[in-house]
């Protein structure tokens, strides 16, 4: 036991400062470069990083697709800075929301070869902290002097990352609700410092046989405030419903937003929607894939309560196929097909059509 953080809680303080507009250090094998990300990154502290080397815009291969920027990777695209390039430039190239309106961004040259590893980890970075995949990246050669001088957070990725998140249960209470009575909501905590997530839990569920389950991920602007754009409102109260007729059950509200981008880049693909694109080529345009969302949280969870079975409410294969392979098994596919209506009917189609939903 050691007071100092170790990488996992240095990694989650880490995403603060990027939220923040705080450049961060990171080291990977004798390398070391310093990271803000496109979003945050103030004009005073550009001109430093400029101070310390000759920075890159690193971007998704998905955006540089869309900017027709090389990538030569298929984890990362390093754009090089040109001199005069602003914190206004930068925005640009991470945040597709004026594309349209200004067709000509680039011509952009982008770095081929050398080791890009630190890149593609500062933009996993970034997408953890639910910002634009994008960061300005420039390589550290006195790495001790500039992090003790200005008191950056260093994070040392020599040490293999620990994919294996893990939740701990927090609290349990009972909490009577409109379809049942029986009704008890348990919180879980990531070790990552992430987001909670919550179980509804409807009467007691055995926990030998395959329990009704839904897996949902949170829309604020579906569940809270009833928006036509999507299906999530009906589906989140049809479930419980469902749940509270058949009296036993668990609805998991896992804290996805957006399939895993957050609200703020949700808003933004919205507002690309607004604009003539899909939901899947809005995730593409703004540098994510289709899906960001680990579903690996809903099987720990399940099995944190003492469930190994589930029959699924959901229309998404994927979701059935992530469950099996993380060790919960699907006996049963129940469909929730509710909530259609004009708004939403292009975003049901592209998702049939696009994600293999079933309709
Ligand atoms: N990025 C993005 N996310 C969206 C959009 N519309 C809805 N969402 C999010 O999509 C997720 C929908 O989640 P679910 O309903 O659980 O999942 P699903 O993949 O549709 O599968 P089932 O509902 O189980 O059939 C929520 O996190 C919403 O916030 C959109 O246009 N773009
Ligand atoms: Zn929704």
């Amino acid at each position: 036991m050691t007071l100092a953080p170790n990488q996992t809680e240095l990694l989650a303080r880490a995403r603060v400062d990027l939220r923040m507009g705080v450049p961060i250090v990171l080291t990977h094998h004798g390398r070391t470069v310093m990271v803000a990300a496109a979003e945050t990154l103030s004009s005073g502290r550009l001109n430093d990083m400029r101070g310390v080397g000759a920075p890159v815009l690193a971007i998704t291969p998905r955006r540089a697709e869309t900017l027709k920027a090389r990538a030569y990777s298929d984890r990362v695209a390093r754009i090089e800075l040109p001199r005069d390039a602003g914190t206004e430039w930068i925005a640009s190239v991470a945040d597709p929301s004026d594309d349209l309106t200004r067709p000509m961004k680039g011509p952009f040259r982008t770095r081929r070869g050398g080791d890009d590893g630190l890149e593609a980890q500062s933009i996993a970075l970034c997408k953890s902290a639910r910002l634009l995949p994008a960061t300005v990246v420039v390589d550290v050669s006195n790495t001790a002097e500039i992090a003790a001088d200005k008191n950056l957070t260093i994070v040392s990725l020599d040490q293999k990352m620990i994919d294996m998140l893990s939740l701990e249960p927090v609290a349990h209470a009972r909490l009577p609700l409109t379809v049942s009575e029986a009704g008890r909501l348990h919180i879980f905590r990531p070790d990552d410092g992430s987001e909670e997530h919550y179980a509804v839990e409807i009467g007691r569920p055995a926990r030998n046989e395959p329990v009704l389950a839904r897996l949902h991920s949170a829309c604020f602007t579906g569940d809270v405030l009833g928006s036509l754009k999507c299906d999530c409102g009906p589906q989140l109260h049809t479930a419980l419903n469902m749940i509270g007729q058949e009296g036993h059950g668990v609805l998991l509200y896992l804290n996805q937003e957006g399939r895993g981008i957050g609200l703020a880049n949700k808003m933004r693909a919205y507002s690309l929607q607004d604009q003539g694109f899909d939901t899947v080529e809005a995730n593409h345009r703004l540098g994510f894939e289709d899906d960001e969302r680990d579903f690996r949280i809903g099987a720990m969870i399940l099995k944190s309560l003492g469930f190994s079975a589930v029959r699924l409410m959901t229309n998404n294969p994927r979701k059935v196929a992530r469950m099996n392979e993380t060790g919960i098994h699907v006996t049963e596919r129940v469909p929730l097909r509710v909530g259609k209506g004009a708004h939403n009917q292009a975003y049901l189609a592209t998702k049939a059509r696009k994600s293999g939903h079933l309709l």
